[in-house]
């Protein structure tokens, strides 16, 4: 099977990449660069860039390209760094989400805020493949839950309280998993997302982020999912 792991920045796509047996040979794209791990299965790591607009655009390019080379992908993974939610996620646990969710896609009324579903068209959420996620969580010892996508990060204890209050189910908030399951849901891809947390959901404190705790735990996370991803069955929902 091929599988593309789309993560935002190069230091995710090189933890993923070190889970990985082999080496990883550049392909260049019209739109990216794709560090294709070959063997008995293939994935094609991608630096998909920061933000929903962006990792969309990028994962589309790679969806595009795959399709008109005739090897389609099996499933696309949106992988990286996160904030979780306390207290289901603490700082360099790992979370696979089971639902990927817009949680700022929509308008703000006086009464709240409203989702674009509400008014009318488009969609905030998309589900991975159940039997996929059980057996990743199982695989991994990971927590499932909703992974929240949102194009600012959260800054107070109001905005987390919010989030929580509007997400019961979320675990985490990151910034790319909705636009990589747009993209996958245009091409008729599924799609799964795991992060590794690497701060708490809430006041900004940049100088508290553990980026490289969070970078190992999904790096020994994908060590310890790859073999569920290869033996899962794609006709399965
Ligand atoms: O500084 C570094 O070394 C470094 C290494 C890897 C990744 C980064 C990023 O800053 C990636 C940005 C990325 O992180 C996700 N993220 C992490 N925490 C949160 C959060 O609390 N709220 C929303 N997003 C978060 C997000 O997906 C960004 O793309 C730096």
């Amino acid at each position: 099977m091929r599988f593309l792991v789309a993560t935002a920045v190069p230091a995710e796509r090189d933890a993923v990449a070190r889970a990985l047996p082999g080496t990883a040979r550049e392909v260049r794209l019209p739109g990216g660069t794709l560090h294709q791990v070959a063997g008995p299965h293939t994935y094609d790591l991608l630096a998909a860039g920061v933000g929903p607009a962006r990792a969309a655009a990028s994962t589309a390019a790679a969806l595009t390209a795959a399709a008109l080379d005739g090897s389609p992908y099996a499933l696309v993974v949106s992988a990286g760094i996160a904030g979780g939610l306390r207290p289901a996620a603490p700082v360099g646990s790992l979370v696979v989400a089971d639902e990927i969710t817009a949680a700022d896609l929509g308008a703000e009324t006086a009464e709240g805020f409203l989702p674009v579903t509400e008014l009318g068209f488009g969609t905030v959420s998309h589900r991975p493949p159940e039997t996929l996620v059980r057996e990743v969580t199982a695989a991994t010892g990971a927590p499932s839950g909703t992974v929240l996508t949102v194009s600012t990060v959260t800054g107070t204890e109001t905005r987390a309280d919010a989030l929580r209050a509007r997400h019961p189910r979320a675990l985490a908030e990151a910034m790319e998993g909705f636009g990589v399951a747009e993209a996958a849901a245009a091409h008729r891809v599924p799609v799964l997302e795991v992060r590794a947390v690497s701060n708490p959901v809430g006041p900004r404190d940049r100088a508290a982020w553990r980026v490289g705790d969070a970078l190992a735990a999904l790096t020994e996370g994908f060590g310890k999912l790859a073999p569920a991803l290869e033996s899962w069955n794609p006709h399965e929902p």
